[in-house]
């Protein structure tokens, strides 16, 4: 079965006030993802990529099509409705500080996921917590720390260990390493291919640089205008 199934997948956004415009960002997207493997979307700037990645979380409505998670049609299906299959797929957005607010402590933003889900008992939580860093390499001495004190390849560290929290099946990564210099950007792709070998997670891995999506992709597609014209 597929982890992850999108048919047709279509998204038309409108805007202006007074003279109305609209743009197709995505038209028709359609493809299927195998549990423990990675799809590339190459594409260059404004080819629908971001709105793919949001389309898949269900963070942005689409206009039409299918996603299906695990079998399950969610296209439409509220949040809440579909108790705790949001959970099994996350995204790591390009911006790590986006994902992790300001004013709290690296311990505490990786335990509230653990928090929110009762994923593990109060005694539980320090180990759990290390054994997340443990997996991406962090230092314990970050723990509490702010974000504003930590490097960027760091931080993406931290995300990485609260979408763990979640034991994910599927992570959309939306040029997670793009803002990362390229030693760093090479640690944090090597997390994120270690992690696809022992845990079994599928990617969805989305990127304008090919030299970057060949090394981590099982297949690649090509995205222009909307739509997925090549597949590599
Ligand atoms: N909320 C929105 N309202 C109106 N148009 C939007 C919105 N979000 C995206 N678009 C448009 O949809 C198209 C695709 O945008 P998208 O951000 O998905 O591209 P992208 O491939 O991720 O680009 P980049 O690599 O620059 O982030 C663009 O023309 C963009 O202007």
């Amino acid at each position: 079965m597929s982890i992850l199934e999108v048919r047709n997948l279509r998204k038309v956004f409108t805007s202006g006030i007074f003279k109305k415009t609209t743009i197709t960002a995505l038209d028709g997207v359609t493809f299927s993802l195998k549990r423990g493997s990675t799809l590339g979307i190459l594409g260059s700037s404004g080819s629908g990529k971001s709105t793919l990645a949001r389309s898949l979380l269900r963070l942005i409505e689409p206009t039409s099509g299918q996603i299906l998670m695990m079998g399950q049609d969610v296209t439409h299906v509220p949040h809440h409705s579909l108790g705790w299959l949001p959970q099994k797929i996350q995204i790591i957005f390009q911006n790590p500080e986006s994902s992790l607010n300001p004013r709290m402590r690296i311990y505490d933003a990786i335990a509230e996921p653990l928090r929110i889900h009762s994923i593990c008992t109060g005694d539980e939580e320090e180990d759990h917590i290390l054994d997340l860093i443990g997996r991406v390499n962090l230092n314990p001495e970050l723990l509490f720390r702010y974000p504003f004190e930590l490097s960027g390849g760091q931080l993406q560290r931290v995300v990485i260990a609260r979408i763990l929290a979640l034991e994910p099946e599927c992570i959309v990564a939306d040029e997670p390493t793009s803002m990362l210099d390229a030693s760093v950007q090479a640690q944090i792709l090597n997390i994120m291919k270690d992690l696809q070998e022992s845990r079994g997670i599928s990617f969805i891995f989305i990127s304008h640089d090919r030299d970057v999506v060949e090394w981590m992709s099982d297949q690649i597609a090509v995205m222009e205008h909307g739509k997925l014209v090549e597949w590599i």
